[in-house]
């Protein structure tokens, strides 16, 4: 079953353009893609490429210039407060995203205060067992836990009004390297668990571990969206296929800049497809317009499909 669906998103932002005046900045452009429920969706794109915007929006944070969302078919601008029941956020830092001056407890039953459910006590208690905290953090704040403990506090109070959808941003990108993979698995089984995901990242090998699907986002479009197998092994896309070649490695010492950094920049097309200046497989038409279309399930904007 379609959990969300997004259609022709756009988000344009006004940014400065010289002496008092502003010029349009397109965020995101038409995106269109869709949650089934179960779904562990990764979002995958370099900084400043629109994913973010898209979780906020999402979350209803941001609101679209253009396009629709929505969920189990009833768009979510809509909806009242039970779409935030449905619908809940994990960011990156957990030290920004919870209040340093409430204890464990009272940011677990806030969501549980607003929302008027009962039998607060067993709720909290039954969530810590969920994300594997131990009772005595109750009573602590999020300064005097460790990083990975108050991601885990972050991920509690996201599930204590039981969502069906959880959308992730960045969030394990904070945390040290074992800390992240015992994140992602815990990620791993609230899905299994049947909470489908909508997860925001940068770096492609987490998404190899935990989602079913993956869309790759660039300057706003998204570029390749398919079965998480599929795009990974055979990715169509020139850009998909850069960011795999691209890989971030694990220890610092070993990163190497990504490949076009080593170039002189270039800037960002506003017409075409934003990526044909660093494209190998780029044709004339690319600097005009962008194709979109549908390749065995797969959703492209490129116009060599
Ligand atoms: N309120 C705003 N006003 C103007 N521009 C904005 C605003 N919010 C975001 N942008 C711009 O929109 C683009 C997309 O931002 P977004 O935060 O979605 O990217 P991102 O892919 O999540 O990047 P990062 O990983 O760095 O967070 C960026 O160029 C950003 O500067």
């Amino acid at each position: 079953m379609e959990l969300l669906s997004i259609q022709n998103l756009t988000k344009v932002y006004k940014v400065p353009a010289g002496f008092l005046r502003k010029k349009n900045f397109f965020a995101l452009k038409e995106v269109s893609l869709s949650i089934k429920q179960g779904d562990f969706l990764a979002i995958v794109g370099e900084s400043g490429s629109g994913k973010s915007t898209l979780g906020k929006i999402i979350l209803r944070l941001e609101k679209p210039t253009k396009g629709k969302v929505s969920f189990k078919g009833k768009d979510i601008f809509s909806m009242g407060k039970e779409y935030t029941r449905k619908v809940s956020a994990v960011f990156q830092d957990p030290r920004s995203s919870l209040n340093p001056r409430m204890k464990v407890e009272e940011i677990l039953e806030e969501p549980l205060i607003v929302h008027r459910v009962k039998g607060r006590k067993e709720r909290v208690l039954k969530v810590l067992q969920r994300v594997r905290l131990s009772e005595e953090l109750l009573e602590k704040r999020p300064l005097q836990i460790s990083g990975g403990q108050a991601q885990r506090v972050a991920i509690a109070r996201a599930l204590i009004l039981e969502p069906e959808l959880i959308v992730a941003d960045e969030p394990t990108a904070s945390l040290d390297v074992s800390v992240q993979e015992e994140i992602l698995e815990l990620f791993k089984e609230l899905n299994s668990k049947g909470i489908s995901f909508f997860f925001v990242t940068h770096d492609i090998r987490v998404v190899e571990k935990v989602a079913n699907m993956v869309g790759v986002i660039y300057a706003g479009i998204l570029m390749e969206l398919g079965k998480k197998e599929e795009v990974l092994k055979n990715p169509l896309h020139p850009y998909t296929k850069f960011l795999l070649e691209n890989v971030p490695v694990r220890h610092p010492k070993d990163r190497k800049p990504l490949k076009y950094l080593q170039e002189e920049e270039v800037s960002i097309p506003e017409e075409g497809c934003p990526f044909y200046p660093r494209c190998p497989e780029a044709m004339e038409e690319c600097k005009k317009f962008i194709r979109r279309s549908e390749v065995n399930g797969r959703l492209l904007a490129c116009n060599l499909y």
